[in-house]
Formats: C-alpha cells, structure tokens, sequence
C-alpha cells in the first residue's frame, strides 16, 4: 500500500507564527524514509504551495480570521487527500494547524462516507461562528464538519455530514464553555483526561473504539494534534495544555488503531518548530516521527 504525504505549511487557522514549517521539520527529520523501512510505498510530491491572500483582502467574516484564505486551503487539501483516497492511498497529511481537518476529513468523507473519526486533541476544535472567541478557525474545523452553527458562504464546499455518532474525542482538557454546550447537546462521545487517568488509556481506547466502530467495521480517520500530548513531551506547540498524555499513552493510541486494521487517513497537526529551544523543537518533531510510525505499524516488538 502507499503513503500520499501531503505536507501542508499552513498557519492562516491561528495566528502564531511557525507552524507552518511543521511539515518541513517532520521531512527533513527523516519521516519518509522511515516510512519506506516500514514498508510502505511512499508518494510525496513536495509540500503544497498555497497561494496567500493579503490581509486587506481576506478582512474577518464576524469573528473568523483568515476566512476565505483558510477555505481556499482547506479546498486545496480537500481535493488533495479526496484524491489519493480515490487511488487507493493512505493519506498523510502534515500540518500545519488543525483547520486543515476540515479538508482532511472532507476528503475522506468523500471516498468513505461511513468513516468514523478518531480526534485526538487538548481541544474540542468545535467552536461555531457563534461560540468561537478567538475568531481562531483552528479551533473550529468540528462544527463545520458537522454543519453546526450559522452557515458561511466562504465555508459551503465543506463536507457537512459528519454526524455527531461518528466522532469520538480522546484527550480532551482544554475545552470552551460554548464547546461543552455544543457537545452536550449534540451527545458527541468524549474521553477527558480525567476518563484517561480513570480507566487507563488502552480500557479508553476500547470504549473509544466500541462507541464509534462498533463492529469494527467502518474506516478510521485518525486527526492527532500532538497538543494532545503534555507539554513536557511536545513542548512546541501553539496551544500547550498541562496535563496531557504521556509520551506512551500517545503512542498506545495510534498503535491500538494501526491494529484495527481500518485506518485509511491520519493528519499530525500543530507541530510548530519556532516557539521553543532548539532541544524542545527536536524533541517536538522527533515524537511527531514517531507517533506517525505508530500510526502506520511499528511495533515495539
Ligand atoms: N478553543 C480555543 C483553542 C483552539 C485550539 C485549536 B487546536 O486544538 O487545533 O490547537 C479556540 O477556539 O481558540
Ligand atoms: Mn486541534
Ligand atoms: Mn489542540
């Protein structure tokens, strides 16, 4: 089978600046050749060059920044992943920050209509026009991959059906008020770090997966924003949270998944190599490499 890197140096969906050099980081450490000794066919045609709008031209939509340069992207990704999915590819794709999910997920939607979500994160990511308070669109991919909240022109090309069934969280700390609203009253199925601390991460993992993959029969869309992970092991990052998953607890998810045999898309995110010491970004990139082999089968044994 083969790997479609999609290296996405993407930032517009939050406003520090270097995560978008995350994809180059996570090449240049040496991620694809890594791949190949796993086994996988790799196909990387270069980190996507996306074409910038001005501030003057992309003015805020309400509260959202960078609307329209943030959906002309994701739109870009979107057909991207759709179309190595089509081939039969496993996509891989490197952010960048995590609105670029709304183009991941839209283009696995497109070839598996039935795929499950698997969201991996400090954060909810589910704010709505309305909720959203840092107009941030990083924190808001969820709603518009479920239709929620006020409809935005900019945003209609977004594959709207993920139902609230097919998404389950693992990691979650950090989340808005708004954002617990949104997922009481939609049911959505979320695994805290308090469930984490409770059950321990592989009885989690199992419930995760019973919840939304039941007879483990549906695809899996694995989104891992390596904020998910403590501080003390992803230091660089743009919105650190204390309190995370260990560097195992990390790895036991994406390696739990890999054996389900079901993943046809991962997305590492939010890897942002310009916000710590030299050390901490090699670390930072390094624990990226390795949950994606994880993700993709390597075993410790
Ligand atoms: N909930 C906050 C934080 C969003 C965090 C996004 B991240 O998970 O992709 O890092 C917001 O809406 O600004
Ligand atoms: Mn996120
Ligand atoms: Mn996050």
């Amino acid at each position: 089978k083969t790997i479609a890197v999609v290296g996405c140096p993407f930032s517009g969906g939050q406003p520090r600046v270097g995560v978008d050099k995350g994809p180059i980081h996570l090449v240049e450490a040496g991620l694809l050749t890594q791949l190949k000794e796993l086994g996988w066919n790799v196909q990387f045609d270069g980190h996507h060059q996306f074409e910038e709008i001005s501030a003057a031209d992309d003015p805020p939509i309400g509260k959202l920044r960078n609307p329209r340069f943030v959906s002309r992207v994701t739109k870009a990704v979107a057909e991207a992943v759709g179309g190595h999915a089509k081939k039969g590819q496993l996509p891989l794709t490197l952010g960048g920050d995590h609105s670029l999910a709304m183009g991941t997920i839209s283009g696995t939607l497109d070839t598996y209509p039935d795929a499950c979500v698997i969201w991996i994160d400090a954060h909810a990511d589910i704010n709505t026009a309305e909720t959203t308070d840092s107009g941030n669109i990083h924190g808001m991919p969820v709603s518009f991959l479920m239709g929620l909240g006020s409809k935005v022109p900019e945003f209609s090309w977004v594959k709207s059906g993920l139902r609230p069934d097919s998404i389950v969280y693992i990691g979650l700390r950090d989340v808005d008020a708004g954002e617990k609203r949104i997922l009481k009253e939609n049911n959505i199925k979320a695994f805290s770090m308090h469930e984490v601390d409770k059950y321990g991460i592989g009885k989690v993992v199992e419930m995760a997966l019973d919840y939304v993959n039941p007879k483990r029969d549906r695809p899996i869309h694995l989104s891992f924003d390596v904020d998910a992970l403590d501080p003390t092991v992803a230091p660089s990052t743009g919105t650190p949270v204390r309190g995370g998953l260990t560097f195992r607890e990390g790895h036991y998810i994406c390696e739990a998944i890999y054996e389900t045999g079901l993943l046809v898309a991962l997305d590492l995110m939010e890897v942002n190599p310009s916000l710590e010491d030299e050390e901490s970004v090699k670390q930072t990139v390094a624990v990226g490499c390795s949950l994606v082999r994880a993700a993709l089968g390597e075993t410790l044994l």
